[in-house]
């Protein structure tokens, strides 16, 4: 393995090399989570029609009368009618359009009706403009209403749905494929021999992808064989936007991974991190990114938090949703090595979880993300601002 390269520059070499995922038109209905890739626009002024905001009556303001004879009701859904004299109104409902000739809505609790007149009650008065949404004062035709790059989710898509969009483009969803390794590792339905273990990458990674609409996963696991992990890299570098691959990237005499990946992609733009747990961690790229990330529980979950999910998010034209927030108690640093905790951010602070070792993945129970900290001969202060990187 060469020399370590830091976190920031490890990202930097990942992020430059990606390429932006193709786009695909799909039904609103089928749109939700998905990240948009052309705006959507207002097909017409927003409000489209002066709206009245108040169920009352429309009046015409300029002659200041307190007392209106009720020539009609303007209902929702309805044309506009059209006032023919000052000394009238018409009942209105919220979300009628106002009648032609009426500047003004007075809501119904500010007025008596009796005997086909509406009478304004004592204490009250109006102006020119009263609860009109008036149209186009939102917005005018043509303008952007979601920005390309927005996740769609309930208010996206209700707008999506007001302006006709009845299909929206959005990124693709990356084709991914997940290949685990090592001959110790059995499914988790299959009782393990004592030196065998349950997998539980495939289960973390998936629901990573998955809860993050980051792309669709088609999983294998692998031997540590060398003819089974060059079939399997062949194979997922021909059919995948993007390959992840777990284990047999650090330094044991089956770690067929990095070698193989060196054949059939090129060298490693980088192959060793300067952090703690995801020390191993190496990056190729042929056309597609490739991730090799060590075996550790911990070290898949931190390497997918802090590398994989914000890349993916880059390849999907995604926002990011990396922050940076207070820690919430004095924390251990490590000496030489940028140290990426799992945590959980409760009240806007960060609460490192600190495991026993890389492999201890109960210590990832209720943890959102990880929380990186820069190399520090001493810990970092209550209240010390740092990335957390979410999951
Ligand atoms: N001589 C050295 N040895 C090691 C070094 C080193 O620098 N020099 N680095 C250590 C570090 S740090 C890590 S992290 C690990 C990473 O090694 P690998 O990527 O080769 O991972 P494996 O050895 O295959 O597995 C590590 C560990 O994780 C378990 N594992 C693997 N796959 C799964 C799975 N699908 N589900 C659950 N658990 C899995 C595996 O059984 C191992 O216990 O290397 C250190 N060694
Ligand atoms: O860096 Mo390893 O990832 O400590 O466990």
């Amino acid at each position: 393995m060469p020399s370590l390269v830091q976190p920031l520059s490890a990202f930097d070499s990942i992020s430059a090399s990606l390429p932006l995922i193709q786009s695909e038109a799909v039904d609103l209905n089928a749109a939700f989570g998905r990240i948009l890739r052309a705006p959507i626009c207002a097909d017409r002024p927003v409000p489209p029609f002066d709206r009245a905001m108040m169920d009352g009556i429309a009046i015409d303001s300029t002659a200041k009368l307190k007392q209106w004879k009720i020539a009609g009701i303007q209902a929702a859904g309805e044309p506009a009618a059209q006032l023919t004299a000052t000394d009238q109104c018409f009942e209105i409902m919220t979300g009628a359009i106002l009648p032609a000739g009426c500047d003004c809505v007075i809501p119904i609790e500010a007025i008596e009706i009796a005997q086909g007149q509406a009478k304004l009650k004592c204490e009250e008065t109006y102006n020119r403009g009263n609860f009109i949404h008036t149209t186009a004062s939102d917005h005018q035709p043509g303008s952007v209403l979601v920005d390309s790059g927005s996740l769609l989710r309930a208010p996206e898509l209700s707008i999506a749905a007001s302006c006709g969009a009845t299909q929206v483009q959005v990124s693709l969803l990356p084709r991914i494929t997940l290949i685990t390794s090592g001959d110790e590792v059995v499914p988790p339905n299959q009782t393990p021999l004592d030196y065998q273990i349950r997998a539980s990458h495939p289960t973390a990674i998936r629901s990573i992808i998955i809860s993050n609409q980051l792309g669709t996963l088609n999983h294998l696991h692998i031997a540590d064989d060398e003819d089974a992990t060059r079939q399997a890299i062949t194979q997922a570098l021909d059919s995948s936007d993007a390959v992840i691959l777990t284990g047999g990237v650090s330094k044991g005499k089956f770690d067929y991974i990095a070698p193989i990946l060196r054949e059939l992609a090129g060298a490693p733009l980088f192959h060793g991190v300067s952090q703690r747990p995801g020390k191993p961690l190496g990056y190729f790229f042929r056309d597609i990114p490739i991730f090799a990330l060590p075996g550790n529980p911990l070290s898949v979950m931190a390497c997918m938090a802090r590398y994989v999910v914000p890349a993916l998010r880059q390849m999907l034209g995604a926002p990011s949703e990396i922050c940076e927030l207070p820690l919430a108690a004095e924390s251990k640093t490590l000496p030489h090595l940028t140290h990426l905790l799992a945590a959980k951010i409760e009240n806007g602070q960060i609460h490192p979880s600190a495991p026993n070792n890389s492999g201890d993945y109960s210590a990832l129970l209720a943890c959102q993300g990880v929380v990186e900290m820069h190399p520090a001969e001493t810990p970092l202060a209550a209240g010390s601002r740092c990335k957390f990187y979410p999951w």
